[in-house]
């Protein structure tokens, strides 16, 4: 048994997990339950009411974080010190929404003047563009960008225009190339001219295969088209951590913007990876992002264990997974803007907590992070909330949603509203037998059919539900929301104590695609790997089943 789990918190909470009584009865028992299980900071609110817990549940949960250090971690974070142990590296997305006043030291080094550098860089590069002074290779204006990136390179950019929409002020189109299939790139250049489109290839490590055979691709359709090889500065730049290989790819030396060892791929849109979001929102938008996320950090780094919003939202993610073997989180926006954050949550929660060796290498006999799944609501439910109901996997989930809407036609608002709110209700409160008999009495069913159907409309309840409110969607609540998942997911990862900074799994299969990529490609049938790719391999050769 590893420490965590030998602890008496521990023991406690797992005895504590058989005794909270339904959520119904701890609703009837403390009239004071919303108000006291729930939180506002930042432009958010927090209503976490509808929780299996009591107080008593959250006094041991917050004893089991200060047994953790949380608090000592929390501030080595923001302190710059080695976190990411594995990779020797300081975790300072934070940085990037820091003020020019701050200093932050990492690796011996204030990093702060050089964030508000490259922040001034995408300033004026933002003006230029948008102004219509950056001129393509025929003098004309730029109207497209195609932003090629994957993971921590793409989701940012993409989730965060898309859920920013009503902040496009610059009047450019944006268009985002991720996949190496050839068809994503195909589909987006058809639609553009290589005279007005502007190219930002984004990869921290500047090795992604498939950012860097889109980049080649892009650049060969913009070359075939028309523009010369001395014509690509005026299209291609580049944001990454490895301005050598940047430069040695043919980027102009002046369009390559940095990034940092000591930002993670999945929280860097706060740098200039979120050039794409700047060129559309435009920067003053963009550093209210920023402004949104120091917030949250500022009230994760000094508010109280017991009022600090990631802390109380990752002790109880962690509580579900840990006492009752919940495998999954869905996160469900109410808010059409925001369907792409359970995708962008998908990479940060899942590349971060998907561990299973503690930072000391000890196998864990604990669940960590589980799958993050969800969508947008409403439609959510009329396809997967029935399992949310009634079926037998216990999955916590997130309801997230704007109280103002920036489309407001007649009902629509207040029918997503009271969509949201009834759905936690119901997923709370379910419906007993005697209920569901009650709704029958009237049916012309024969009593041993109303009993039938009965049973079958039970819905046994006690399923738990953040909601997640802000007065409106902006910059700054979009940014503090971000932050407040980042934040969550540190929680749960400094409890776990695993290494939530490094991403060792992905290599393998880079790897071993790259193999398979040689051998794909020679003339011999693959015959030296294992039956199955052997197979997959001569069959894809053959180009047909
Ligand atoms: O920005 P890069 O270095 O191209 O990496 C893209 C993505 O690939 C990963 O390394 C996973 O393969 C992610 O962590 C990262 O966000």
């Amino acid at each position: 048994m590893t420490i965590l789990t030998q602890s008496t918190t521990w023991q406690a909470l797992a005895a504590h997990s058989q005794q909270i009584p339904h959520m119904r009865e701890l609703f009837a028992g403390d009239p004071a339950r919303f108000s006291n299980m729930s939180l506002s900071t930042c432009g958010l609110f927090l209503d976490y009411s509808k929780n299996r817990a009591t107080p008593e549940t959250l006094n041991l949960l917050l004893t089991l974080a200060q047994e953790a250090k949380l608090d000592a971690k929390i501030k080595a974070m923001f302190a710059g010190d080695i976190i990411n142990t594995t990779e020797k590296r300081a975790v300072l997305h934070t940085a990037l929404r820091s003020t020019a006043q701050q200093s932050i030291i990492a690796e011996g080094q204030d990093i702060v003047p050089e964030v508000q550098q490259t922040l001034n860089k995408m300033q004026q590069f933002v003006t230029s563009v948008t102004s219509g002074q950056w001129k393509g290779y025929t003098g004309k204006a730029i109207t497209d960008i195609v932003s090629i990136g994957i993971g921590g390179s793409f989701l940012g950019p993409k989730i965060v225009s898309q859920a920013l929409r009503p902040y496009w002020i610059t009047g450019l189109n944006c268009h985002f190339v991720a996949n190496v299939d050839g068809t994503s790139i195909s589909e987006k250049l058809k639609l553009l001219d290589p005279e007005t489109t502007l190219f930002i290839m984004s990869s921290k490590s500047f090795g992604t295969q498939e950012t860097l055979t889109n980049t080649l691709t892009a650049k060969a359709w913009f070359l075939a088209k028309g523009g010369s090889q001395s014509d690509v500065a005026k299209h291609f730049v580049a944001v990454t951590s490895n301005v050598a290989k940047a430069t040695d790819f043919g980027i102009d030396a002046d369009n390559i913007f940095p990034m940092w060892d000591w930002v993670g791929g999945r929280y860097s849109l706060w740098s200039a990876i979120g050039l794409p979001i700047a060129l559309l929102i435009g920067m003053d938008n963009f550093r209210s992002l920023l402004k949104g996320a120091h917030q949250m950090d500022t009230h994760f780094a000094n508010a109280p264990l017991a009022e600090n919003m990631p802390v109380i939202m990752g002790l109880f993610s962690l509580w579900y997974g840990n006492f009752f073997n919940a495998q999954s989180h869905v996160v469900l926006t109410y808010d059409h803007y925001l369907r792409g954050l359970p995708a962008y949550f998908q990479q940060l929660d899942m590349e971060s907590n998907g561990k299973s060796v503690t930072l000391n290498g000890t196998h864990v006999d604990y669940s960590t992070g589980p799958v993050i799944w969800g969508g947008e609501g409403t439609n959510g439910q009329h396809a997967y909330h029935q399992l949310l109901h009634q079926g037998t996997a216990l999955i916590p989930a997130d309801f997230i949603m704007p109280l103002q809407s920036h489309n407001p036609i007649g009902e629509h608002h207040d029918q997503l509203a009271s969509n949201c709110f009834g759905q936690t209700q119901a997923l709370m409160q379910g419906r007993t037998l005697d209920e569901a008999l009650a709704e029958l009495s009237k049916s012309s069913l024969s009593d041993e059919e109303k009993l039938l159907i009965a049973k079958h409309k039970v819905m046994p309840g006690n399923k738990p539900s953040n909601t997640l409110l802000m007065d409106k969607l902006t910059p700054e609540t979009l940014g503090a929301l971000i932050a407040l998942y980042e934040h969550r997911t540190f929680v749960q990862g400094a409890i776990w104590d695993i290494n939530s900074f490094d991403q060792w799994g992905v290599e393998l299969g880079k790897t071993l695609g790259n193999d398979v990529l040689a051998r794909i490609g020679t003339e011999q049938d693959a015959t030296a790997l294992d039956a199955s790719s052997n197979g997959l391999i001569n069959l894809y050769r053959q180009g047909k089943i």
